[in-house]
């Protein structure tokens, strides 16, 4: 299993490389580690297993922060509590391929697994986008996403292309916020 120890940090060259595409049939390596990555996710969203393996919360992980080079995140963006998940997917060579003018960003900006500080700031992304992707098994899907679903793929897409999320904060005004960007609480 994935544990805190097996995530990279800030520092790390993996971090700022561009991921390799992922080619199918996935080998059994790559497979595995998808699985595994959906794993950490789970384990890090359930209380008494966070606590017992000391895992930070996540509702992302791209391959690039256990060190494999490849274009490869899972998502767990979780529903409420006893419903099923608004967003569950290892997304493989994902594009987005269209999105809002308008920007949007967490009140509470963000953090990042890889990142052991704070970072103070809005990091503004697009508001809503369609995102292509293929599965585990190579079926290639088109979602629409808005708000928190999209940030979340956002970052994660983010790791894929060697960027961090305080790259994209306003360094002269952490918190500038055009008129038109929605601060989502
Ligand atoms: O480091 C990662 O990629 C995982 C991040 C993803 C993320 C951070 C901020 C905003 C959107 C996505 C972790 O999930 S950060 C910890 C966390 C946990 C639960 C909810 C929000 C952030
Ligand atoms: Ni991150």
């Amino acid at each position: 299993m994935i544990l805190m120890k097996d995530i990279i940090r800030e520092g790390n060259p993996t971090l700022r490389e561009i991921a390799q595409p992922v080619s199918f049939p996935l080998s059994d390596e790559d497979r595995q580690l998808a699985a595994d990555m959906m794993t950490f996710l789970e384990n890090s969203q359930d209380p008494e297993i966070a606590a017992k393996y000391q895992l930070r919360a996540g509702v992302g992980l791209a391959a690039p922060q256990v060190d494999v080079s490849k274009q490869m995140s899972a998502v767990l963006v979780p529903g409420p509590e006893g419903e099923a998940p608004i967003l569950k997917d290892v997304i493989i060579n994902p594009k987005i391929i269209s999105h809002s003018v308008q920007d949007a960003a967490l009140a509470e900006g963000e953090g990042c697994l890889s990142v052991d500080r704070e970072v103070p700031g809005y990091v503004p992304r697009h508001d809503r986008i369609t995102l292509r992707y293929q599965d585990v098994e190579g079926v290639s899907h088109k979602i629409r996403l808005k708000n928190y679903p999209a940030i979340v793929c956002q970052h994660e897409i983010d790791h894929l292309n060697g960027i961090l999320f305080f790259d994209h904060i306003n360094k002269e005004n952490p918190f500038a916020a055009p008129d038109d960007m929605i601060i989502l609480e």
